[in-house]
């Protein structure tokens, strides 16, 4: 079914769709790895946007490896360019970020991070999301993370560029 955009998605309007790419990991406590990533931002006419993102290791050989991360959530744009970000993981982990957007650029950190009794010790994340410039016709998607996590302070967990995939 085909939704009118509501008017307080638009500074948003350019995440709409799915994207799909492949970016890097590392961690002080981990393997550094390569993953592949393909995510989707949808709406139903109201003024959020419908986030999902799963994700699967990419081996050395560059073959398409076991499932990584899985994400969902609900993006929240408010006055003033402003943006509230919900975001559940299947770790046990549900994030909260605040940040902003202007000129296809997102900035966000974690106002909160709650965790069930068993998930790891993430205890903060930023995150960055943004147009890159023009390449072949198309701009990419280009994402960074960082976060706070088993007793480290922030520092980046991932970072991909993803294509539009329709
Ligand atoms: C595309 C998204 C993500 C990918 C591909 C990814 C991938 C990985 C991989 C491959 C590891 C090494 C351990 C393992 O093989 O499972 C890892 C570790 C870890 N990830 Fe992620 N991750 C993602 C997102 C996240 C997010 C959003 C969080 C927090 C909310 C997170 C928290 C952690 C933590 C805390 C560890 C370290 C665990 C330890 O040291 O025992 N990851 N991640």
């Amino acid at each position: 079914m085909e939704f009118e955009l509501h008017p307080d998605l638009k500074p948003l309007e350019f995440l709409l769709g799915t994207w799909k790419g492949a970016g890097v990991g590392d961690y002080p406590t981990i393997e550094a790895f390569n993953f592949g990533q393909e995510v989707s931002f949808t709406h139903i006419g109201k003024p959020y946007l419908i986030y999902a993102s799963r994700s699967w290791l990419i081996e050395q050989d560059g073959s398409v490896g076991r499932p990584l991360a899985t994400e969902t959530g609900y993006w929240r744009p408010q006055p003033d360019n402003q943006l509230e970000v919900t975001l559940a993981h299947p770790t046990g982990i549900v994030e909260i970020y605040v940040g902003n957007v202007a000129f296809n650029r997102i900035e966000m950190q974690t106002d909160v991070v709650a965790r069930t009794q068993t998930a790891k010790e993430v205890t903060a994340g930023t995150r960055m999301y943004g147009l890159l410039p023009e390449k072949d016709g198309a701009r990419d998607l280009g994402w960074v993370y960082e976060m706070a996590a088993m007793g480290e302070p922030l520092q980046v967990h991932l970072s991909a560029q993803l294509k539009k995939a329709g």
